[in-house]
């Protein structure tokens, strides 16, 4: 039975595929503090969050059964990635289901600036009946700026469009492809401040977006130039919005997310010319609903081993590379654990090496599957996975180089695993036979023809008469039943390996036997 606690209050009908699976125990704690959440953590699969919840490297250090983390928003920073990412935890987000609400309220805090609804609002509610001080401007014919043009900026370009705005956007990977396609002018950040009356920031909080709207682009700006903020605080630098909506430079900000949530003592908050609201873009039932959803089929994806998309701390795999890879993951992860298993001494660097049908294929996710493979051998499969392999590489200075190849040995497709140690250097290749799965084909430069599945002893001896009989007999006598085995020779009476799969796995002491035999120069129990 899998454990899953929801941290932060989530929809219960998106979250329903969660509830219903049979698998899965669902616990709902919410408003845990930091040290009440470390206290229970360490029984959970899964945590769910919406942005209340700071994942802190603490929380995911006693998580030690935790093998996702979902968000159900697209923003990420209230999870300290780098400490998922070494503890081999999946961060997920779901970057789509809130796209529409967040537009439609960044589009909502534009005409609320324009038309100065809140504080027109206040004063007649207040009872005073004031028409002469909340004179607004029209959208018609004024220039949306938008510094950012991903999911939510593209929207809200359309809305401006709607309204007969001009739109000027920023983003450095956009294309004057798409550009033209959305009816936007491809712009820089300078003219985006330069010309705009409206700005509005939708990029994620980043080191390069970190104050990116700052007293040096107020300076540039137009007077009376309004600016919009509905993606994170810190993209804008409040002490210049403060000082430019001061001095008169701009007319008006609408802020729905703060550097400092909640905003306490922020001068902002009390300023007439300010609209604010507190972090509500994503907050309908219909965003909510969506992004519940997709979390949560997503961390039963993950439960089940199965393929899951929108992984944060992964590099994502396009689905006609993921189509073409996925068949290699068992054979690649094989290779992986079988070379771990048969070299001896430190890991210093691992080639994997490609070619026939893998030539032209972007591979770099099966290389950590390989890698995966290495070190869950090494490691434990509880310390590393896909998602950490990497990393603990880079941090044990293992260096890990991928190549392809024109040799396939004749297969149509093949893929060579070499691992140098402090000691030695091993190679295994392997190939995925179509319509029989993977095969390993082989193991220190003998060819061999193996399913790799099983317990496996894979002996070196000397090519003498009697060898082989020798092995079998010893096994026999401590019933160890061999389903298959293989030869392979150098040249007559040279160096040889026998290959054997075997129904059990060998003790200690028949291994140390079989090691003691005349001609056997080694002996590995080797499983996959
Ligand atoms: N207020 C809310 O409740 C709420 C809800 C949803 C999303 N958000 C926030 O909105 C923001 C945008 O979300 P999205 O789904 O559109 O993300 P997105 O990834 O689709 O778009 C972000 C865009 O920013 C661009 N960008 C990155 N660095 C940039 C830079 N230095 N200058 C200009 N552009 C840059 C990217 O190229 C991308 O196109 C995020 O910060 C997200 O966390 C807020
Ligand atoms: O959970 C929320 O309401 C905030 C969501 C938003 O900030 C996001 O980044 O998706």
């Amino acid at each position: 039975m899998f454990k899953v606690l929801v941290s932060d209050p989530l929809s219960e009908f998106g979250i329903q595929k969660l509830l219903d699976a049979e698998d899965v125990q669902v616990d709902r704690k919410t408003g845990l503090s930091e040290a009440e959440l470390i206290e229970i953590i360490g029984e959970y699969d899964a945590l769910l969050v919406r942005s209340q919840t700071k994942v802190t490297p603490a929380i995911i250090e006693a998580g030690k059964k935790l093998k996702a983390i979902g968000r159900a928003g697209v923003g990420v920073d209230n999870i300290d990635l780098a400490a998922a990412t070494n503890a081999g935890v999946v961060v997920i987000n779901a970057p789509d289901g809130n796209t529409i609400s967040t537009a439609e309220h960044s589009f909502a805090m534009i005409m609320a600036l324009a038309r100065r609804i809140p504080p027109a609002y206040k004063k007649l509610v207040d009872g005073e009946w004031d028409r002469k001080s909340f004179t607004g401007v029209e959208l018609n014919n004024k220039v949306l700026g938008v510094v950012g043009l991903g999911r939510i900026g593209a929207e809200v370009a359309k809305r401006g469009k709607a309204f007969n705005m001009k739109i000027v956007a920023f983003d450095p990977f956009l294309t004057q492809e798409r550009a033209d396609k959305l009816g936007v002018q491809f712009a820089t950040l300078e003219e985006v401040v330069t010309l705009a009356d409206f700005i509005t920031v939708h990029t994620p909080l980043t080191k390069d977006t970190k104050y990116i709207i700052n007293t040096k682009e107020f300076e540039k700006m137009k007077d009376g130039v309004r600016i919009v903020n509905c993606a994170r605080g810190g993209i804008i630098n409040e002490q210049a919005l403060i000082a430019a909506l001061e001095s008169g430079k701009v007319a008006g900000a609408a802020l729905d997310v703060f550097e400092q949530e909640p905003p306490l003592d922020n001068p902002l908050l009390k300023m007439p010319q300010v609209v604010v609201t507190p972090h509500l873009g994503a907050s309908t039932i219909e965003a909510q609903e969506n992004v519940a959803i997709d979390v949560s089929e997503e961390i039963l994806h993950i439960l089940h081993d199965e393929p899951f998309k929108n992984a944060v701390n992964l590099p994502s795999v396009p689905a006609n590379v993921m189509e073409k890879v996925k068949p290699y993951f068992d054979l690649n992860e094989k290779l992986g654990s079988l070379i771990a298993q048969t070299a001896v001494g430190g890991l210093k660097e691992v080639i994997v090496t490609y070619s026939g049908d893998l030539t032209d294929i972007d591979t770099a996710a099966l290389t950590r599957t390989t890698l995966k493979g290495i070190l869950a051998y090494h490691l434990g499969s509880a310390a590393a996975n896909y998602v950490n392999a990497p990393i603990l590489a880079k941090n044990r200075d293992i260096h890990v180089t991928e190549q392809k190849s024109t040799y396939s040995g004749g297969f149509s497709n093949l893929v060579t695993v070499t691992l140098k140690t402090s000691q030695e250097e091993k190679t295994v290749s392997g190939t995925l036979l179509n319509g029989y799965g993977p095969r390993i084909v082989k193991i220190d430069g003998y060819s061999v023809d193996l399913l790799p599945q099983g317990h496996l002893l894979l002996v070196h001896h000397n090519d003498r008469p009697g060898a082989i009989g020798r092995v079998g007999t010893v096994l026999g006598n401590n019933n160890v039943n061999i389903a298959t085995m293989q030869v392979g020779r150098r040249g007559v009476g040279g160096q040889a390996i026998m290959l054997l799969t075997v129904d059990k796995e060998v003790s200690p002491d028949v291994l140390d036997t079989l090691g003691e035999l005349g001609e056997i120069t080694s002996v590995t129990q080797l499983e996959l």
